[in-house]
């Protein structure tokens, strides 16, 4: 069974707009994915694709402004504020996308150990293994968030949900600024947990690396899944993908041509009224831009495009 279940999540800004009147923005578009224990789902889009936004509303840390409907389930159950704080830092673990989490004050030996489930020695024990395993030397656990560089600020984040015992991890990118073994290491940490039980959704901007330790892609674009694939649909000239932006990032990669994708994302101010792929896209029809596609259930996957087969 899925432990995590999201479905329909929308999530609109309020901004006053002049002195009487508010406007809304909607960023996240009826987005929909399931994590099951035992798995690792990666979640890929470029910048401002909206997957920090997504990771926040199932942590129950969006901003007071922002508006959130459709349904998050964590275990059957949904997942309401109350249930999140409940929850957070026990049962369901984040690595946040920004280093400034990291409280200033405390020593990071002591955040780490503060995170594990286990107290007392045997934290401190597991302290001491995942920052060996991780290249920080055993005095860093003494010193503060800002004697740390940026890799080892992200590799003391991943430590912190590595060994917290929680059953859903959510990791808002936690590999940028490590370098190539680092980054396979921090994912190769992520497998076990989920061989060993867990799930886990782990947010990237790099395919290559998702592609090498996760079993589900999802392709998130302009606040909407587009595409969740297996990991193994990523191959050959990429004939099994069923959206033209996946197959599109898929050619882009420097092993598959590194064919370029012309244009850019839209803004969430000015979305297309048809799919929002529709302008950049060489297949779009009439249909395209005109109406958004539903997201439909294809071939073990899912795909949100009117031409798809
Ligand atoms: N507090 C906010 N108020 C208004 N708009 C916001 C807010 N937070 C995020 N957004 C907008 O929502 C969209 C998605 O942002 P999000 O941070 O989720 O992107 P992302 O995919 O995580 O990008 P990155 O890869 O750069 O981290 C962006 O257009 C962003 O400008
Ligand atoms: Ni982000």
């Amino acid at each position: 069974m899925a432990l995590l279940e999201v479905e329909g999540l929308t999530v609109a800004f309020r901004r006053q707009a002049g002195l009487f009147r508010q406007r809304t923005m909607e960023v996240i578009h009826g987005l929909e994915l399931t994590v099951d224990a035992g798995q690792v789902v990666a979640v890929v889009g470029s910048s401002g694709s909206g997957k920090s936004l997504l990771a926040h509303a199932i942590m129950g840390l969006l901003p007071d402004n922002a508006h959130c409907s459709g349904s998050i389930r964590y275990d059957g159950t949904l997942l309401d504020a109350a249930r999140v704080s409940e929850l957070r830092g026990k049962e369901i673990a984040i690595v946040p996308q920004s280093v400034t989490y990291l409280d200033p004050l405390i020593r990071v030996g002591k955040q780490v150990r503060h995170a594990a489930s286990a107290g007392g020695g045997e934290g401190e024990r597991l302290q001491k293994q995942v920052f060996a395993r991780n290249g920080l030397a055993e005095e860093t656990a003494r010193m503060y968030p800002h004697e740390l560089s940026g890799g080892m600020a992200r590799r003391v984040l991943a430590s912190t949900a590595i060994i917290s015992g929680a059953k859903l991890i959510v990791a808002d990118e936690p590999t940028p600024g490590l370098n190539e073994a680092a980054a396979l290491e921090t994912a190769r940490q992520f497998r076990e947990l989920a061989d060993a039980g867990c799930a886990v959704l782990f947010i990237t901007h790099d395919i290559q690396l998702a592609l090498s330790f996760a079993d589900r892609i999802v392709v998130l674009y302009a606040g909407t899944v587009m595409e969740n694939a297996a990991a193994a649909d990523f191959a050959g000239d990429g004939e099994r993908l069923r959206h033209p932006y996946t197959k599109a990032l898929w050619q882009a990669l420097p092993g598959n041509g590194f064919k370029p994708l012309g244009g850019s994302q839209p803004h969430p101010d000015m979305l297309p009224p048809g799919c929002l792929f529709a302008p950049r896209c060489c297949h779009a029809s009439e249909d395209c831009t005109s109406q958004r596609p539903e997201f439909m259930p294809l071939r073990d996957g899912a795909v949100r495009c009117f031409h798809a087969s």
